[in-house]
């Protein structure tokens, strides 16, 4: 009975059952080091709808191991998706009013392209014929899928380590095309502590003789102690001293004694060793080279300064650093909300508290969802309107403002001068009064006093007007009383569908 009941809950709370799709680029992808990528192809997942306005699509970024599977079960896997602590129906990645998009990076091993994918130039594995890549490739190979997918403008950009990286990199190299960005537990730029870590990595890979150049997927044997050794370094970055102690302390593994040799006694080396055996299971050493390297090479600062690195930023931003992170520490993302606040960048800050470290990030559920609700629901008219307004002006045939409604399915549309200010609104029901009451001109039927809204006036705000003036719809002007967009109840509900 009991499990019975734990199988309905779960399924309530999580996207359900999914699938991994995969996008196949019909042009070449240049990259930031000039060199040329053909047939490129970026798995991704896909949770939730994209709504009418196509004005709820949130991109999850994954970090260094991360895959496109961030959310829900694959048919008999034993673990959901690596983000399902925040992406599910009710979560603060609530799949029931976003659309939300999960994409394996470029230079992966799980469905995207990779040093492991077929080189089309030689029909054999690309090995270390692979170009270097960087996180701005990455950034723009997800551009184009998000374009594949018909998204002009995401409401959201998300991720955490490599993934915050990600996220600063869209709203530098695509400012106009992401509302508001969360950037969790990263850096604007790879310290030389963190190159450090990845170089030493990297080293125990390329001195594992059976790296072999980077070509062994056809021999027997790869790179497996190099790769795990790299995992288990990499693995004491993500956690805290303060977790070790509490997960093992100097707990001795099935002993009661030192064993006073080189075998292994702590339970700490157990389990480095366990997360270093399944390390090399899930991911590819040559992989882990090309994107250690995209790390060492991330630096959004320009001429040395990140201002300026930040100077074109027009998203909303929400850092988040976790307190126990010495991997990411917090100081790095106050130098991100410094230089976006010296931008005038609309940014918020907050630090978790944990026990777990760097990887706190896909543990913390609780405090995690709190700060990316908050963030994410407090939508302003901006952020949900629709800057495409089709607009008349006053001497307009009512034949012709009725041909208008009809062919961009509208039922309602504001009156403009030369300026594109506001004079009035017109509605279908005027129209039809306008039959009714054998009217022949605009002015006659539309509204004067039309009541409006600011583009950082809150939906709640807005809701509120709209149902005390009994009205579906909203023009958005600015202080000039120009037009800057439109709001309906539909776009609202669409948003609110819950
Ligand atoms: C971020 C992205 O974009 S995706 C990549 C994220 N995924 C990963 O990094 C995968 C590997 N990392 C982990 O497992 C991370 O530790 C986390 C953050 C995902 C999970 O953290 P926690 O829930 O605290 O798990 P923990 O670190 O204790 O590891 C648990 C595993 O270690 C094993 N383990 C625990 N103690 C020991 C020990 N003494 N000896 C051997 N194995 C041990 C457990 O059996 C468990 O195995 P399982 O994963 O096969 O179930
Ligand atoms: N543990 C995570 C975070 C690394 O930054 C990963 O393996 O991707």
């Amino acid at each position: 009975m009991k499990n019975i009941i734990y199988v309905v809950t779960m399924k309530k709370e999580s996207v359900g059952s999914v699938e991994t799709k995969f996008f196949n680029m019909d042009k070449d992808l240049k990259l930031e080091s000039g060199k040329i990528l053909k047939d490129v192809t970026i798995a991704y997942e896909t949770y939730g709808k994209l709504n009418k306005e196509k004005n709820n699509a949130i991109l999850v970024c994954h970090a260094l191991s991360g895959d496109a599977h961030a959310a829900g079960w694959h048919y008999e896997d034993k673990k959901p998706g690596w983000w399902e602590i925040l992406i599910g129906p009710g979560k603060a990645l609530d799949s029931e009013k976003y659309f939300i998009i999960s994409s394996n990076i470029l230079g992966g091993c799980s469905g995207s392209t990779g040093p492991s994918s077929i080189n089309p130039a030689t029909s054999k594995t690309y090995n270390l014929d692979f170009p270097v890549i960087t996180i701005k490739d990455m950034v723009k190979a997800q551009k184009k899928l998000v374009e594949n997918l018909n998204i002009d403008k995401l409401l959201a950009v998300v991720g955490g380590s490599m993934g915050g990286m990600q996220v600063l990199q869209w709203i530098v190299s695509y400012p106009d095309m992401v509302k508001k960005a969360i950037p969790i537990a990263t850096t604007a730029h790879s310290s030389p502590q963190q190159i450090a870590f990845n170089e030493v990595g990297r080293q125990a890979i390329i001195t594992d003789s059976h790296w072999n150049n980077g070509d062994y997927y056809d021999k027997e044997i790869g790179p497996r102690n190099g790769l795990a050794l790299a995992r288990m370094i990499a693995h004491i970055t993500y956690l805290s001293d303060e977790s070790m102690y509490e997960k093992f302390g100097r707990d001795l593994k099935d002993k009661k004694e030192v064993s006073y040799d080189f075998s292994m006694d702590f339970q700490v080396e157990s389990y480095l060793h366990y997360q270093g055996d399944a390390f090399v299971k899930r991911f590819d050493a040559n992989s882990y080279l090309y994107i250690t390297k995209a790390i060492d090479y991330f630096d959004l600062s320009s001429n040395g300064s990140l201002i300026e690195g930040f100077k074109n930023i027009k998203s909303k931003v929400q850092v988040i650093a976790i307190d126990s992170d010495w991997l990411y520490p917090p100081d790095q993302s106050k130098d991100i909300l410094m230089a976006l606040n010296a931008n005038s960048v609309d940014v918020s800050y907050a630090e978790l508290k944990s026990t777990y470290g760097h990887d706190a990030f896909l543990l913390e559920g609780g405090q995690l969802n709190y700060v990316v609700a908050n963030f994410l629901t407090n939508t302003l008219a901006e952020d949900l309107m629709d800057e495409n307004v089709s607009t008349i002006k006053k001497d307009m045939e009512l034949k012709d403002v009725a041909m208008l409604m009809m062919s961009d399915y509208v039922t309602h549309l504001p009156v403009v001068n030369e300026d594109n200010r506001l004079l009035g609104i017109v509605t279908a029901w005027d129209l039809s009064k306008s039959i009714a009451l054998n009217c022949s001109s605009l002015d006659e039927i539309m509204t004067k006093n039309v009541i409006t809204c600011k583009s950082d006036e809150t939906i709640d705000s807005i809701s509120r007007k709209m149902r005390e003036n009994d009205i579906s719809c909203l023009p958005v002007v600015d202080d000039d009383f120009k037009i800057e967009g439109i709001i309906t109840t539909d776009q609202i509900s669409h948003l609110l569908s819950d």
